[in-house]
């Protein structure tokens, strides 16, 4: 497959910008997987923590706050996003 079928271009410098796009998203989606995974450790430290002291897994008032963090940043796609991250660091609920 040629430069252009893969990345849809019809020219050979667009193709050219396209890769090395790609490239970088390709890097940063591997820092943000990790950084979720670096999220979900620390989540999972404050929930056993929680629950160790008799408490429950889940605290709507702080996810309330998570929501509202990435709401503000991002718009409505960034509640829909938190709910993801909410769900992988806790489990579905
Ligand atoms: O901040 C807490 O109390 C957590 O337990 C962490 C966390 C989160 O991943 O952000 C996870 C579960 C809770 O329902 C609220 C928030």
């Amino acid at each position: 497959m040629t430069a252009a079928e893969k990345t849809g271009a019809r020219t050979d410098d667009a193709a050219r910008v396209i890769t090395g796009a790609r490239e970088r998203i390709d890097a940063l989606d591997d820092r943000i997987i990790g950084l979720i995974q670096e999220r979900m450790a620390v989540s999972a430290v404050i929930q056993e923590a929680r629950i160790g002291s008799g408490g429950r897994r889940v605290n709507l008032a702080r996810e309330m706050e998570v929501l509202g963090h990435y709401r503000d940043a991002l718009g409505k796609p960034g509640t829909a996003l938190a709910m993801t991250v909410l769900e992988l660091c806790r489990g579905r609920v």
